[in-house]
């Protein structure tokens, strides 16, 4: 059973974008296991995406990929322009477009392993792919971690 926490972000899971944060341990996959179950009953097509395969293994039962595979960004070796490009007229990136063009709910777990200049990368192609100028393309997105590494490794920037 979730708990007082982890209801309430369960309630808002429904429809909104969200933030999930806390730290090792305290319950974020857990609850992730519960929406992604719930929406998947409520018809929604949901997929769950991870930084690492090693991370997305932990969801295998419920078909976790990489966000790198699921958005078709390979090694990050194409610009953004190249890369939407290929999702909208290359054959090899057929399953790719229809990932972006039918998830209505993308959750990111470990969101704070993925550079900016990833997470970017991902957001605007799906706008473009959906040619819709809302966030993500209008997908919904529940982003999960623990915010305060990304502080950490900015400040380990900042020092350097
Ligand atoms: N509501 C709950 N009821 C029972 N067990 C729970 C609940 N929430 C979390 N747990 C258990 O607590 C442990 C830690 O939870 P979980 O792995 O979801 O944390 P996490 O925040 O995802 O950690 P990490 O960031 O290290 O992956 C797990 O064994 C999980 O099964």
């Amino acid at each position: 059973m979730l708990d007082e926490d982890q209801k309430i972000a369960f309630e808002l899971a429904n429809g909104h974008n969200l933030i999930i944060s806390g730290q090792a341990g305290t319950g974020k996959s857990f609850l992730l296991k519960y929406i992604v179950k719930d929406q998947r009953e409520k018809q929604k097509n949901v997929a769950i995406v991870c930084s690492t395969g090693i991370a997305s293994t932990l969801y295998e039962e419920l078909g976790a990929k990489t966000l790198h595979k699921w958005a078709g960004i390979e090694d990050g070796r194409h610009l953004n322009e190249e890369i939407i490009h290929l999702v909208q007229s290359d054959e090899r990136f057929m399953s790719v477009k229809h990932n972006i063009q039918t998830t209505d709910l993308l959750i990111i777990d470990e969101v704070s392993m993925v550079s900016a200049k990833t997470f970017n990368k991902v957001e605007v192609l799906c706008r473009k792919v959906r040619d819709n100028n809302k966030y993500f393309g209008g997908i919904q997105v529940i982003l999960s971690g623990d915010l305060t590494l990304i502080l950490i490794s900015l400040i380990v920037k900042l020092k350097n």
